[in-house]
């Protein structure tokens, strides 16, 4: 296993995105708990994410992950427990409350869920069209969000005609394409071979790195994670590289799903250096 230096320098802190008071957390789980028929899946859940932070949630499969994103924008509601984002309790919140707090949010479902029926140009306006954006707003910003993914030849493409990854990026650029507050992304490389995988994450590292945008984020490739932790997007040489003198990203931090609770909650470097069976187990 790699062993990371300490991050010596505060230097490196993100800046919270504008619209963003500092102090006040995006995310916040109190005490969460949830079942399925009377199956329980997640029990006394509590963690925060703070403005600009990246948190990377880890797993066994079925322990979860995903249910935990469906209940930080209220797709699901917790049986006990109280969850914040961006400050307001949405455990209790009417629906149409809902829907107007999910503008702020931008969500990547696994395997990228695009409308096979859509070409690309609609699948990432749709959600511009549904806040009634004037065509020429859409128009401009679907142009941009293609270019950021580098996909703007596709514009006028289906789904089909599209590779796995370049489905995913469509994926990216439909949920950053209203310029959310907090992106959710549910195993964004899940299924796609280890190249296209980094291609990927060298994507979602862009966005954190150029739009400071908050996240949660579910992934099973533990490479992945380590990438985010451990690299940055250089904008003058536009591509990722490492953080210099083998240093840790401060705001990229992890959670741990085990047997319904979360079992770790903390820095790169605690992961690593962990001395629980289950952690050390799961990280080779
Ligand atoms: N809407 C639902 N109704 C009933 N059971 C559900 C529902 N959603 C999730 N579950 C159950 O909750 C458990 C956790 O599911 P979840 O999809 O969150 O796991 P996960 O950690 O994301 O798994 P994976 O790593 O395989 O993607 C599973 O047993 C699943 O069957």
């Amino acid at each position: 296993m790699v062993l990371f230096s300490i991050m010596a320098t505060a230097e490196l802190t993100r800046p919270a995105a504008p619209s963003e008071d500092p102090k006040q957390p995006v995310v916040v789980f109190e005490n969460v708990s949830i079942s399925f028929d009377r199956n329980e899946v997640l029990r006394d859940i509590s963690f925060k994410v703070m403005p600009g932070e990246s948190r990377i949630v880890l797993g066994p499969a079925g322990c979860g992950k995903s249910v935990l994103l469906k209940l930080a924008n209220g797709l699901l509601r917790p049986d006990s427990g109280r969850i914040f984002v961006f400050g307001n309790e949405i455990d209790v919140m009417p629906e149409e409350e809902l829907f107007k707090l999910r503008d702020r949010i931008g969500m990547v479902f696994q395997e990228g869920a695009l409308f096979d029926s859509m070409t690309v140009r609609d699948n990432v306006a749709y959600r511009l069209i549904e806040e009634h954006a004037s065509a020429e707003d859409i128009n401009r910003r679907v142009l941009e969000v293609l270019r950021f993914v580098e996909l703007e030849h596709t514009i006028d493409k289906y789904p089909s005609e599209l590779s796995g990854g370049m489905r995913r990026r469509v994926a990216i650029a439909r949920a950053i394409v209203s310029k959310p507050d907090l992106l959710l992304y549910d195993s964004p490389t899940g299924g796609l071979d280890p190249i296209t995988s980094t291609t990927i994450i060298e994507l979602v590292v862009k966005q954190r790195d150029v739009s400071h945008t908050s996240s949660l984020l579910v992934t099973h490739r533990l490479q992945d994670a380590f990438t985010m932790a451990t690299h940055y997007f250089d904008q003058q040489q536009n591509k990722m590289v490492p953080l210099p003198d083998g240093q840790l990203d401060p705001q990229t931090s992890f959670l741990m799903l085990h047997d319904r609770k979360l079992v770790f909650d903390g820095t790169t470097e605690e992961l690593v250096h962990s001395t629980d069976p289950f952690i050390k187990d799961y990280l080779e």
